[in-house]
């Protein structure tokens, strides 16, 4: 691996987003400020020519994380830097710099590009909006080859609803490129894709990021995508990343509880009938977010907790295959596995 492949772009410290919740008359007269503890303490960094899947089930704050990162909301707290220099933006200009960097792919085509409006008007729209209009007919045809739409002739001036749904979602990706970005966030790019289409989609993703050299946050609560696609895996669980590591790594070794916890969940035709979760002792419910469990958030569903964990926040410890690591107690020094 080259350097330039392992620059890195964009790197988030102690990322965090409390939603504050509508107050009732009752909180206003007992001054009850409550929040939804959406995303606390996350770190991450993205790298040029890799990617990196963050994985968890619905409400685990991966789309929350995406979207600080975008700057499309601001944080609670922590730091967002690119090419290591802090950055927060609000909207307007500066904003606009840096969505030519940092764009981001949603998990629904058809919502995110507007019915009325052609193929050739959302990408000439992109193309100007980042100062790229020059040369716009060749522009245009050269976004439609980036993401395999050929000839360019025959999608321009299609409309979303003349498209597949697996087109659309390449529109959309032709649409972030339009900006020529460093870093692209994909949030669930496929889910909502018929399964036979998802993988020529993550094959384009993953052609780009060679071709390009792009840094690729990819999104998703399927596990065993992530070990496909991803060059690295970062798990969440109810608003914290609790393991991280090489993909091969994380999926095939899974440290943390909650990981084997989602790869036993993930369909397996081989483990057909096996009904026992031994890794979920409470039943598979997330806990609630506004008033989030003290110590490791999934310490009320391990099988494996000690008292300890009920009270203590787990730091990140380190595990014997290098750069893989789980915030667990299992893995201090000492403590029985
Ligand atoms: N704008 C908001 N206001 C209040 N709460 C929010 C807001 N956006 C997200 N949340 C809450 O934050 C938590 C994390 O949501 P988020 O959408 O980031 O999770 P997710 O892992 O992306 O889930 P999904 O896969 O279902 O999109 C959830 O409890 C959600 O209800």
């Amino acid at each position: 691996m080259t350097v330039t492949e392992t620059e890195v772009v964009l790197e988030a410290e102690g990322l965090t987003k409390h939603f504050p919740v509508r107050r009732g008359l009752r909180d206003l007269l007992t001054r009850d400020h409550k929040a939804v503890h959406a995303v606390d303490d996350v770190r991450l960094t993205l790298r040029r020519g890799r990617v990196t899947a963050l994985v968890g089930e619905s409400g685990s704050g991966k789309s929350t994380v995406a979207r600080l990162l975008a700057q499309l909301y601001g944080r609670t707290s922590g730091e967002i830097r690119l090419h290591g220099e802090p950055i927060t933006v609000h909207g307007g200009r500066k904003f606009r710099a840096y969505a030519r960097r940092v764009q981001m792919i949603f998990q629904d085509p058809f919502a995110s590009l507007n019915p009325t409006h052609t193929v050739r008007y959302h990408l000439t729209r992109s193309l100007r909006i980042h100062g790229r209009a020059g040369d716009l007919e060749e522009n245009l045809r050269d976004l439609l080859n980036q993401v395999q739409l050929t000839p360019p002739e025959r999608y321009l001036d299609k409309f979303p609803h003349e498209l597949s749904g697996g087109q659309r979602q390449r529109v959309s990706i032709a649409r972030a490129l339009g900006a020529d970005p460093e870093a692209l966030l994909a949030d669930e790019p496929v889910s909502m894709l018929d399964v036979s289409i998802r993988l020529g989609v993550l094959n384009l993703l993953r052609d780009l990021k060679e071709r390009l050299n792009l840094a690729i946050l990819y999104i998703t609560h399927d596990i065993a995508s992530a070990r496909y696609f991803a060059d690295e895996t970062l798990v969440m669980y109810a608003g914290r990343m609790v393991e991280g590591g090489d993909s091969e790594t994380v999926t095939q070794h899974p440290a943390h509880p909650y990981t084997r916890l989602l790869i036993e969940s993930a369909p397996d035709p081989d483990r057909l009938g096996e009904l026992s979760k031994p890794e979920d002792q409470a039943g598979g419910e997330p806990p609630s977010l506004i008033a989030p469990p003290s110590g490791c958030r999934f310490n009320p569903r391990c099988v494996h907790a000690m008292p300890k964990c009920s009270t203590d926040l787990p730091p990140r410890f380190e595990l014997p295959t290098a750069g893989h690591w789980a915030a667990c107690w299992l893995y201090e020094e000492g403590a029985a596995k």
